[in-house]
């Protein structure tokens, strides 16, 4: 299930020495987004905000109908689980369990049917057919990389949230990664929110915010 997702006066705090404020978002479902800006600009923790990992200090986020903010916390991680898909910069694949085992216990997590075929669905659309019984020490980042995006993407969400995708890859490997969350995004007809320093990536996302930017920089689909 794929929303429209609006956020509203937001802004986080941490301790008394940061707080974050963010300009307003209004995307369609569907949409693809590159949030952009300097170190520290706040770009990982308004990702944190928008799967509901993090509560922000004033504001709201908003997935269609639902107000991530005023359900209760046992709603919005049930939200979460069946809804969103959350790919780390540094991946968090549990590193006692094999590729396919990562996958599918997303998947319960989830309370998806059949994890375990579903799992290897995942990573055999992924070209990891081969690397199903690897735990990720013996995978290369790449690969793991591609772990992550299949334990995203396997149970279906309507909103895959993604942290520097590109950040430890070269630059053919960068474009490859690029293309495989566009062809999941779009095979799942899933919004797609991308946190990047990298520009190859930004400018291939119809939609940018830049929170570095001294007023953001909006294109289509980004209202402030
Ligand atoms: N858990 C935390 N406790 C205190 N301050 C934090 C915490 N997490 C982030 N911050 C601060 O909030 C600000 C924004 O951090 P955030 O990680 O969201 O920025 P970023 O734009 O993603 O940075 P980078 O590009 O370096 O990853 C920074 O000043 C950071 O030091």
């Amino acid at each position: 299930m794929s929303a429209p997702i609006r956020t509203h006066n937001l802004s986080v705090r941490y301790g008394r020495e940061v707080t974050l404020h963010y300009p307003d978002l209004n995307l369609e479902a569907g949409a693809a987004l590159a949030i952009t800006g300097p170190s520290g600009s706040g770009k990982t923790t308004l990702l944190h905000v928008l799967a509901g990992l993090l509560r922000p200090a004033s504001g709201e986020v908003a997935y269609g109908n639902l107000n991530l903010g005023a359900v209760p916390e046992a709603a919005r991680e049930a939200f979460r689980r069946r809804h969103m898909g959350y790919v780390f910069q540094d991946f968090h694949l549990m590193p006692g369990l094999s590729a396919l085992e990562n996958v599918e216990l997303g998947l319960r997590v989830a309370g998806a049917e059949q994890p375990r075929a579903r799992a290897r669905a995942a990573l055999i659309r992924l070209d990891l057919g081969h690397r199903l019984n690897h735990r990720p020490v013996h995978l290369s980042t790449g690969e793991r990389q591609r772990v992550a995006v299949a334990r995203a993407v396997a149970h279906g969400p309507g909103l895959l949230l993604v942290d520097e995708p590109t950040a430890h890859l070269d630059r053919n490997r960068a474009r490859a990664a690029l293309e495989l969350l566009l062809g999941a995004a779009a095979d799942l007809d899933a919004t797609l929110i991308v946190v990047t320093h990298d520009p190859v990536v930004a400018e291939a996302l119809p939609a940018r915010l830049d929170l570095g930017a001294p007023a953001p920089v909006s294109r289509a689909l980004v209202s402030t």
